[in-house]
């Protein structure tokens, strides 16, 4: 008779790995040999060089650790910089994977550099992976077209934001914006212009937020701006300020000007409102802009 042996594999001994590192000393091979498995344990990039930075500490004191990454939009740091500094640009084949700034008060000797180089080998693949999720769920959450947040990371801001209002007690306020009589644009010029013009005017009121303010595509060329800690004064400005931008583009096709106009609905959260309800009053509220004849921001 066949037996089948049962193993159960539990994260126990990974716990272990990650209890924080004591103050104890290491040497350069054992650090060299935990950094290899420490930092297997997480695929996100702020964890990653947390790990990273946390366990330096046994062999290397630094104060602050900086990482910067322009083609991934990546502006990380760890503890807090200081005066010396010491670079490094990494690299995996041709792959660039961002800049590493390590400072701290006293100076860098050659030896603590030269084992600074040889432990940053150990940070390439994690890092590198991380990257690669990163990127992996920046694009599961983003419309490929005009590179708004698309409907999923919509559901997860409005809730996120929902319960920030609830327990700081803030407000918060939504905008729907929609673009007037686009299908003519589709209609006279084609698919392609009218792809260009969403685009166009999807820059144009990302220029009108702050990098905080989420821009989200709920379908086709209707749009929603999600805005934690405002209230509905605000709210209505950034609404004026956007349907005035986008009406003095000077968007061109072929050379020839192509005005475009948006129509925005304005809310603010209710005592006791769902997301899902905020956003459905928001959408009526355009609706009625479009209805009072578009280009227009009709609020509660
Ligand atoms: N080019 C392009 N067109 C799109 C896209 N998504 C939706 N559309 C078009 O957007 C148009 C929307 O048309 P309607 O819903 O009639 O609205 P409208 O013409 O903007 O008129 P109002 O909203 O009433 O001012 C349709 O022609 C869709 O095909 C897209 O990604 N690219």
């Amino acid at each position: 008779m066949m037996s089948t042996q049962g193993n159960t594999i539990d994260l126990d001994s990974a716990r272990k790995l990650l209890q924080p590192a004591s103050s104890q000393q290491r040497s350069l091979p054992e650090l060299h040999q935990r950094l290899l498995q420490v930092l297997q344990t997480s695929l996100e990039i702020d964890r990653v060089l947390e790990l990273f930075f946390t366990e330096l500490q046994s062999l290397i004191p630094v104060d602050g650790l900086e990482y910067q990454n322009s083609t991934h939009d990546l502006q990380l740091q760890q503890g807090n910089p200081s005066l010396h500094r010491c670079s490094y640009r990494l690299n995996h084949g041709n792959d660039f994977l961002g800049e590493l700034q390590f400072s701290r008060a006293k100076r860098f000797r050659e030896l603590e550099l030269s084992n600074l180089e040889t432990l940053l080998s150990t940070l390439l693949y994690p890092l590198r992976n991380a990257l690669m999720y990163h990127e992996a769920v920046s694009c599961a959450l983003r419309d490929n077209l005009t590179g708004a947040g698309n409907r999923l990371a919509m559901d997860q801001a409005i809730n996120r934001e929902v319960q920030l209002a609830i327990r700081n007690r803030t407000p918060l306020s939504l905008l729907v914006l929609d673009l007037d009589r686009f299908k003519q644009i589709n209609d006279i010029y084609g698919h392609a212009y009218g792809d260009q013009a969403l685009k166009t005017v999807v820059d144009c009121t990302r220029q009108c937020l702050r990098a905080v303010d989420g821009l989200y595509r709920l379908g086709g060329e209707e749009f929603v701006v999600v805005l934690g800690n405002t209230g509905l004064e605000p709210a209505k400005s950034i609404a004026e300020r956007i349907r005035s931008a986008v009406e003095n583009l000077q968007f061109k096709i072929d050379g020839q000007p192509l005005p475009m106009t948006v129509s925005l609905g304005v809310a603010i959260r209710h005592n006791d409102e769902t997301g899902r309800e905020l956003l459905d009053r928001c959408d009526k509220l355009m609706y009625a802009a479009k209805h009072r004849g578009r280009n227009i921001v009709v609020s509660e």
